[in-house]
């Protein structure tokens, strides 16, 4: 079965502390955007990409598309305050059926495979997402000061893309907006009304660039992939 993907990209990339947004940061002679998009341009199971954007990065974002032949971009909707915001705009360029994928632009390290076994689980169960098992000892802390020491045999680290049946991920958008709910991940949102959100089983190197130590992991994952 086909699904759709939302891909955002409309951030500021303020942790990144680049001076621009980081998904035009380059890796490996490519900006980053363009990496993840690829990704999903080159799966024949990816039916269409709604790409999220600054209005005032549009233009250059469609130039992108154009110079990397990313074909697959059916519509450029306008980013928001927060990232719920941009995925709630991004909805709003689908129609309520079928199944989504929404994923950080930021991203670019997402398998194929992993697509694939996130949309089936969504057909099966409605809402399914990666994530990897927490390694660090989790702690709790007041100020600077040990709160307590959490299990960590429960916990697990989510990531993007996240897929849903399509009529679920909006019905939980419109509660979430009418509530004045904000989370930082679209499955909290489906928790929230109590339905079931599965884990599968996520790849360490999905990673997120967020600060720039994360560029040097970047450039190793990219480098152990071009030997593969
Ligand atoms: N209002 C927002 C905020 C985030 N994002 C996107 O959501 C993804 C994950 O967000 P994050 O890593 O937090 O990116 P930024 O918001 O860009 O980073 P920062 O919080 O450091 O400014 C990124 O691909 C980002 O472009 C978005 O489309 N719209
Ligand atoms: C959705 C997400 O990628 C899950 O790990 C993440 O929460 C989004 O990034 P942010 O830094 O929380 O905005």
């Amino acid at each position: 079965m086909k699904y759709e993907a939302i891909v955002l990209a409309a951030g500021q990339g303020k942790r990144m502390n680049a001076g621009m947004n980081k998904q035009f940061l380059e890796l490996g002679g490519e900006p980053l955007i363009v990496r993840t998009l690829k990704v999903f341009d080159g799966d024949a199971r990816c039916a269409g990409i709604v790409l999220v954007v600054n209005p005032a990065e549009r233009q250059r974002l469609a130039q992108l598309l154009e110079r990397y032949r990313i074909r697959k971009v059916t519509a450029l909707a306008n980013g928001g305050q927060e990232r719920q915001h941009s995925v709630y705009n991004g909805l709003q360029a689908l129609k309520g059926e079928g199944i989504v994928l929404i994923h950080d632009g930021a991203r670019p390290f997402i398998r194929v495979r992993q697509l694939h076994e996130l949309a089936d689980a969504a057909v099966q169960d409605g809402a399914a997402i990666p994530a990897v098992r927490v390694k660090d000892t989790i702690k709790k802390a007041n100020g600077l000061f040990v709160e307590e020491t959490i299990d960590r045999s429960s916990l697990w680290a989510v990531q993007t893309p996240q897929a849903f049946r399509l009529s679920l991920i909006m019905e939980a958008h419109e509660a979430a907006k009418r509530d004045g709910y904000l989370g930082t991940d679209d499955a909290s949102l489906i928790e929230r009304l109590g339905k079931p959100v599965r884990l599968l089983e996520g790849d360490y190197q999905n990673i997120k660039l967020t600060t720039p130590d994360d560029l040097l992991f970047a450039e190793a994952i990219l480098a152990s992939r071009l030997v593969e």
